[in-house]
């Protein structure tokens, strides 16, 4: 059975829930095991070292894996089923949606094929004839601690925003046609440790951390650091 831990957390808090998150990469580092991101996606691998940096050490695998069709949370597990035939210990794998709400939230887990056919100028054109514009970001990270027979977990976040003229490098699939509300910068004119700090993606390993730290199945196959010092299991 599939457990879902659906977190939004609020802007700016999440660098702040990942801080002391060191013990995490004491645990794998003293389990002898390494967390194993499994992705085709260079770009989403630079933000999630950025984000996990000096708290989680993330070795990256580059697999072409299926692109599922369904909702966001069944295509993270089964990206993560799949993942977890090519690696042996802790994987994480995570599926990226953008939605507009006036299209009942799509493209959403369709993106990819939305931008590799329109680009951003034609994410934006697709929303003309809406006066609804608003849309969000949403990651689903699934994380397995490599055992197949141990539930697979979930961790969403999402960031709402506006579909705008593209502005911005080009260099990151839609950034530069989706600006985050409270902002007037674009994803891809905003700086890094800004984007990361308030993304999708950024809310989504804040929840990641936070139960990888407090979760007693995960403490059950590592050595969590205590206050009263190493417990191994
Ligand atoms: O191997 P995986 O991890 O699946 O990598 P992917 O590139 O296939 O990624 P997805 O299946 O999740 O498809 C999401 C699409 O959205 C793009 N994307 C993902 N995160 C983004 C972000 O933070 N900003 C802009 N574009 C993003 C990405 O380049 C894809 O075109
Ligand atoms: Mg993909």
């Amino acid at each position: 059975m599939i457990k879902l831990v659906f977190k939004y957390l609020e802007p700016y808090n999440y660098l702040q829930k990942l801080r002391g998150c060191s013990s995490i990469a004491m645990a794998l580092k003293n389990s002898g095991k390494t967390l194993v991101f499994v992705t085709g996606n260079v770009k989403k691998l630079e933000e999630v070292n950025a984000i996990l940096e000096g708290k989680v050490k993330v070795e990256a695998r580059s697999i072409d894996l299926p692109e599922f069709q369904g909702e966001p949370e069944f295509i993270s597990v089964a990206k993560c089923k799949e993942a977890i035939k090519h690696i042996d210990g802790p994987v994480i794998v995570e599926d990226t949606c953008l939605c507009f709400n006036a299209l009942g939230g799509l493209p959403g887990p369709y993106i990819k094929w939305f931008l590799k056919k329109l680009g951003p100028e034609g994410l934006h054109r697709m929303l003309l004839g809406w006066d609804d514009k608003s849309a969000y970001a949403l990651c689903t990270f699934a994380y397995s601690s490599g055992d197949p027979d141990e539930e697979i977990k979930v961790f969403s976040g999402k960031t709402p925003g506006t579909i705008v003229e593209p502005r911005g490098p080009t260099d990151f699939g839609w950034d530069p046609c989706f600006q985050p509300d409270g902002f007037d910068q674009t994803y891809a004119e905003m700086p890094k440790d800004i984007k990361n700090d308030i993304s999708h993606r950024g809310k989504a390993l804040a929840a990641l951390a936070e139960y990888l730290l407090s979760s007693g199945e995960a403490k059950k196959k590592m050595r969590i650091e205590e206050p009263d010092g190493l417990i191994e299991k």
